[in-house]
């Protein structure tokens, strides 16, 4: 891929330069209770603060005079080569955004390359959203519900649709404490903002006809947040797809080598954006220690703090095989629709070439033997 020319840069100056211009501007264009849900953190935000003070305690020295004029940031993914190292993490109910919500999403990442992941409780249908870019790579991120039946049906219906793989998301097994929502007293359940894939799925429809749940709110919640969830549920998984799996959420290296144990294809260390548990290490911190006992047998993707392309860089010099990006997509599509999400991830991916261009690196393996030094 080629960094944009000087005309694009120009164009690009009108739009925020940076996450938190983005940020504060998209604070005027949403409803104020949207824009806390998608900022916050759960409790007193020390794991969010915890992410981005490890991007902030990581530096480096560049090598220099190595000609790099051509850069290559090519990734291999599951057989398949990505011309960016970057992934659109699943993030839930993108109508509390836009209301284009996620086939805007996808196709600001078929139009950029980036393999693109869709939520459980998106705002449209993961069928919808397929159709939006049936050439483009795009894996399905599970929330178990409490049937194991209905889990597994949507995992059927995501391969019919053309999902290339399984992200199944372990850290949410109850919702994060989040003071924002309290205060606000906001439920984005309950203002119909995931209605996309429970409302189109027939096990769901049956049960919520019988009785089960009280409402469609409550039979929601119960399928997203299950606090059963444990190993035999990623067995289970295991021999029902033959996609690849990755398991999102994984900090502690004894859960990566019991997942890789069971099978798994991938894992993606991630503290939620420091939504889901308060208290806890910063996600970049976590990962030495899981790329070391991973030892390349799956590839370890990161997320969580991801706020330019600068931190990409990091994440990836600790070893990461791949970035995702949340919270700034998201803004994106709130600011500008699909052209704001592609101004975003294209600009994340224009300031990764200029750090590696400027720290003497042309790809990413050569850019993976950058040493990081930490600050104690
Ligand atoms: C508004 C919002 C909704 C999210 N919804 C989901 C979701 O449905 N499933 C999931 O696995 N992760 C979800 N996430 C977490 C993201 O996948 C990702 O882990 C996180 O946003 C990464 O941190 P960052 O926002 O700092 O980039 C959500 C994050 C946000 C901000
Ligand atoms: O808000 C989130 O981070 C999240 O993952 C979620 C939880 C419940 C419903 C939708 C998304």
């Amino acid at each position: 891929m080629q960094r944009s020319n000087d005309a694009t840069t120009i164009v690009k100056e009108v739009f925020p330069v940076n996450f938190n211009d983005l940020q504060e501007a998209v604070e005027q264009k949403i409803p104020k209770p949207n824009y806390d849900y998608i900022k916050g953190g759960a409790g007193s935000g020390q794991t969010m603060r915890n992410n981005r003070q490890a991007f902030e305690s990581y530096s480096f020295i560049p090598q220099l005079l190595n000609d790099t004029s051509a850069v290559n940031t090519s990734i291999t993914l599951f057989g398949k080569t990505h011309p960016t190292p970057f992934i659109f993490a699943p993030v839930g109910m993108n109508l509390l955004e836009h209301p284009d919500g996620e086939p805007a999403v996808v196709k600001a990442a078929a139009k950029l390359k980036m393999p693109y992941s869709l939520s459980t409780v998106s705002s449209y249908s993961l069928e919808e959203v397929a159709s939006a870019a049936p050439e483009h790579t795009k894996f399905f991120q599970l929330y178990w519900s409490e049937e194991d039946e209905l889990a597994l049906n949507m995992v059927s219906r995501a391969e019919a649709a053309g999902y290339e793989a399984i992200i199944l998301t372990i850290d949410t097994t109850v919702s994060g404490w989040r003071e924002g929502d309290r205060k606000n007293q906001f439920s984005p359940i309950l203002h119909g903002y995931a209605k996309g894939n429970y409302l189109q799925d027939p096990i769901f429809l049956k049960d919520l006809e019988n009785g089960k749940y009280k409402d469609f709110v409550d039979g929601v919640l119960r399928n997203v947040n299950h606090p059963h969830l444990n190993w035999s549920h990623v067995e289970k998984l295991r021999k029902h797809t033959k996609l690849p799996i990755l398991l999102k959420g994984v900090l502690h290296p004894n859960d990566a080598v019991k997942a890789l144990e069971i099978g798994v294809n991938g894992l993606i260390v991630s503290t939620h954006g420091g939504r889901q548990l308060d208290g806890v290490i910063g996600s970049l911190d976590a990962l030495p220690n899981i790329v070391k006992v991973v030892g390349g047998q799956v590839p370890v993707l990161f997320d969580s703090g991801i706020y330019s392309g600068l931190d990409a860089f990091k994440a990836l010099a600790l070893g990461a095989d791949a970035v995702c990006v949340g919270r700034p997509y998201v803004y994106g599509l709130a600011y500008a629709g699909q052209t704001g999400v592609e101004t975003v991830m294209s600009n994340f991916y224009d300031e990764l070439v200029t750090t590696m261009q400027l720290a003497g690196v042309s790809s990413i393996e050569s850019l993976q033997k950058i040493e990081l030094i930490q600050r104690g």
